[in-house]
C-alpha cells in the first residue's frame, strides 16, 4: 500500500505539488488526471525521489524518507521508452535484474515478455521496434524486478490515437496480471478511465477529488471537477459475448444524458471502464 501524506514539491516559490494526501491499495491502479502544468509529473518525481519533497511517503507503512532513488523499489515508465539502444530487448529488461543468477534472469525476462505480449522477441534489437512495442519493452523492464510501486508518466502520449486506445486496454490487463500497484499520470480522460481503478483530479498542485469514474462524474466534490471532465453519463452495459468484430454488449433501451438535445439525435462514445470490472459501459 502506498500512502502520501501532505506531499509538497516546490520549485523556489512555486508549489508544484501542494499538500497532496492519498492512498493506493496494493494491486490497485490510480490515475492522476489534470491539465498541463497541474503538478502530475512533479508528484511522481517527488515520490520516486528525483525532486526533494516535504510530507510523508509510506510504502507498506515504511517511510521512504532518506532512502536513495535506486533503493526505493519504485519502477518508472516515461512518455518515451528510454531504452538502451545498444542492447537487445532481453538485455534492456535484464538491466534491472543485475546481481541475480543467469537462469533466474532469463526466466524472468521471458515471463515479463509474455506478460506484455512480446513473447519470443528477446533477441530483437530495440532499434527495430515500433513505438508501441518499445513502450511494452519499457513496461516489461520496469516490472521485471517486481517493484513495490510502478509510476507511469504519460506512457502512451507519444503514440497515435488508435494505438493509444488499444494499448490502454492492454496496459490495464498487463498491470493487473503483474499485480502491480501503480500511479498512472495522464491528461487523457478516456485513458485514465480505461486503465485505472480510481482516478484523482489535480489542479494547480492540489488534489481536487479522488474516486471511481462514476463518483467523479455523478458526485463531483467541487465544480472544477466537472469543468475538467465535462458532463457525461455513465450507462452500464452488460457484456454478452466476444464477437469477431469486438464484443456484444446489451445497453438499456432508454438512457438519460445530461443537457438539452435540440437536434435529431446524439452521438455516443464508448469507453470501457476498467474500474467496474463489469465490462464496457457507454459514456
Ligand atoms: N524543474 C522545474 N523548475 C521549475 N519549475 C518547474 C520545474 N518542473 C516543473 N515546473 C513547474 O511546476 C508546475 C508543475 O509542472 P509538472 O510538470 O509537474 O506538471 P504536469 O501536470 O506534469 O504537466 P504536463 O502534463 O504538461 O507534463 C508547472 O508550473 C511547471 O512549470
Amino acid at each position: 500500500m502506498i500512502e502520501l501524506e501532505n506531499l509538497t514539491v516546490s520549485y523556489g516559490d512555486l508549489r508544484a505539488v501542494d499538500g497532496v494526501s492519498l492512498t493506493v491499495d496494493t494491486g490497485d491502479i490510480l490515475a492522476l488526471l489534470g491539465p498541463s502544468g497541474c503538478g502530475k509529473s512533479s508528484l511522481l518525481r517527488g515520490v520516486v525521489g528525483l525532486e526533494p519533497s516535504t510530507g510523508e511517503i509510506l510504502i507498506d507503512g515504511s517511510s521512504v524518507a532518506g532512502v536513495p532513488v535506486h533503493r526505493r523499489r519504485i519502477g518508472m515508465v516515461f512518455q518515451d521508452a528510454q531504452l538502451f539502444t545498444h542492447r537487445t530487448v532481453a538485455g534492456n529488461i535484464a538491466y534491472g535484474l543485475k546481481g541475480q543468477d543467469r537462469g533466474t534472469i532469463a526466466r524472468r525476462v521471458e515471463e515479463v515478455l509474455e506478460l506484455v505480449g512480446l513473447a519470443g522477441m528477446g533477441e530483437r534489437s530495440v532499434t527495430t521496434l515500433s513505438g508501441g512495442q518499445a513502450q511494452r519493452v519499457a513496461l516489461a523492464r520496469s516490472l521485471a524486478p517486481r517493484p513495490d510501486l510502478l509510476l507511469l508518466d504519460e506512457p502512451l502520449s507519444a503514440l497515435d490515437r488508435v494505438l493509444r486506445e488499444r494499448l490502454s486496454q492492454d496496459l490495464r490487463t498487463i498491470l493487473k496480471g503483474a499485480g502491480a500497484t501503480a500511479i498512472y499520470v495522464t491528461h487523457d480522460h478516456d485513458e485514465a478511465f480505461a486503465v485505472a481503478d480510481r482516478v484523482g483530479i489535480m489542479d494547480e498542485g492540489r488534489l481536487l477529488q479522488i474516486g471511481t469514474p462514476e463518483q467523479l462524474l455523478h458526485s463531483p466534490a467541487v465544480p472544477e471537477v466537472t469543468d475538467f471532465l465535462g458532463s457525461a453519463a455513465i450507462v452500464k452495459g452488460r457484456v454478452i459475448e466476444p464477437t469477431e468484430a469486438g464484443t456484444r454488449v446489451a445497453l438499456p433501451a432508454e438512457i438519460e444524458i445530461p443537457g438539452t438535445v435540440t437536434g435529431d439525435g446524439v452521438r455516443l462514445r464508448i469507453t470501457p471502464l476498467g474500474s467496474t470490472g463489469a465490462g464496457p459501459a457507454d459514456r
